[in-house]
């Protein structure tokens, strides 16, 4: 039950009250890129094993051997570690800023590096918090990252026996200010091109790819970033839009379509100016550095392109921190 309206008030935050900004985490040397990996293919939200725990184990230790060297050529192109961590720890303190009035901590936890769960709620515990705000840096929600740390979060809660009010905020696409800021940074960066005209520029809205099986499984990844590029699309107005998904990893069929088609497709139509912006993420990291930023960038310079830009993730900008900041006070008022 909501409140009818309201003024927040002081008194309501009286048990201490704890911000958990999740995300997914990276490698903060290239030694820890197999454990990381190990870590992310282990998760039984990323990929369903049937079998026992002891096979995934076995699993993700081969997955991660076979993929750490593709990994680690994108981490060492950003110079040896993922920037994941500290942008994640900047968002947090320019929200807990944002909620002085609270006097809420905010924690930053991550799913497959640290600070990993269990050590945040180790933390939690120690500090007293009797009530958390679950916040999952993922607009839209997927079993495979917002379910995913919702589920690590409870484990680690039972495991040491803590049990406080945890209040989860799931979809958040549809926050105004969030909106307003992706516009705005969209039109931002359009200015670095030779001809700034909307009607010049071809825009790709990039999301992080999911197997489409999961979709079927009825996962609603996939309906959340097509309303979340329905609501950008309706906020700019430009004339071309294409929404398509990136970052696909094994065999499976992903999400369609996948970005270096896009880009190959429109080299071969002769568009010539191309910005990229990925809505599924807020934090800036090896997606979009190094995948859209850097071999991106080379394939649309093969492809013809003239020029390409990507939009870089809105980080720690006050737009999304005051939308970040409307979530958690809406939360706080949910009556229990
Ligand atoms: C919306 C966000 C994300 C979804 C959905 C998602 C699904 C998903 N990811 C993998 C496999 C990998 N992801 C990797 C890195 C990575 N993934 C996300 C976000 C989403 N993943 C982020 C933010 C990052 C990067 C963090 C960083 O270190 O900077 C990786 C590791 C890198 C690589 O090897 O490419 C893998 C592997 C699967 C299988 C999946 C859905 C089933
Ligand atoms: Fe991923
Ligand atoms: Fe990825």
């Amino acid at each position: 039950m909501k409140r009818a309206s309201g003024q927040y008030n002081a008194a309501m935050t009286s048990p201490r009250t704890a911000v958990v900004l999740c995300n997914l985490g990276g490698p903060d040397s290239l030694e820890a890129v197999e454990p990381f990996l190990r870590n992310l293919f282990s998760d039984p939200d990323i990929f369903q094993f049937p079998a026992a725990a002891f096979t995934q184990g076995l699993f993700a230790r081969l997955v991660a051997w076979r993929r750490r060297e593709e990994a680690s050529r994108g981490y060492a192109a950003l110079g040896g570690a993922s920037p994941i961590g500290a942008n994640t720890q900047d968002q947090a303190w320019a929200l807990e800023q944002a909620l002085a009035d609270l006097k809420a901590r905010v924690f930053v936890c991550m799913r497959y590096w640290h600070p990993l769960t269990g050590e945040v709620v180790a933390a939690l515990k120690a500090g007293g918090f009797a009530r958390v705000v679950l916040l999952p840096l993922y607009p839209q929600y997927s079993l495979t990252t917002s379910g995913s740390a919702r589920n690590e979060f409870l484990r680690a809660c039972a495991r040491l026996h803590y049990s406080p009010d945890v209040r989860f905020i799931d979809s958040w696409y549809e926050e105004p200010d969030y909106l307003d800021g992706i516009a705005a940074a969209i039109g931002r960066e359009a200015q670095r091109f030779s001809v700034p005209d909307p009607a010049r520029i071809s825009l790709l809205l990039s999301a992080h790819g999911v197997p489409q099986r999961l979709i079927r499984q009825g996962d609603p990844y996939q309906r959340g970033i097509e309303e979340t590029a329905r609501l950008v699309r309706a906020r700019l107005a430009w004339p071309r839009v294409t929404l398509c998904y990136q970052s696909r990893v094994g065999p499976l069929e992903w999400l369609r379509p996948y970005v270096d088609d896009v880009i190959r497709e429109q080299g071969r139509e002769g568009v010539d100016q191309i910005l990229v912006y990925p809505i599924a993420f807020v934090s800036d990291h090896i997606e979009t550095l190094y995948e859209l930023g850097m071999t991106y960038a080379r394939l649309a310079r093969e492809a013809g392109v003239r020029e390409y830009h990507v939009v870089p993730a809105l980080n720690a900008d006050p737009a999304l921190i005051r939308a970040l900041s409307r979530l958690v006070r809406t939360a706080l008022r949910e009556e229990r």
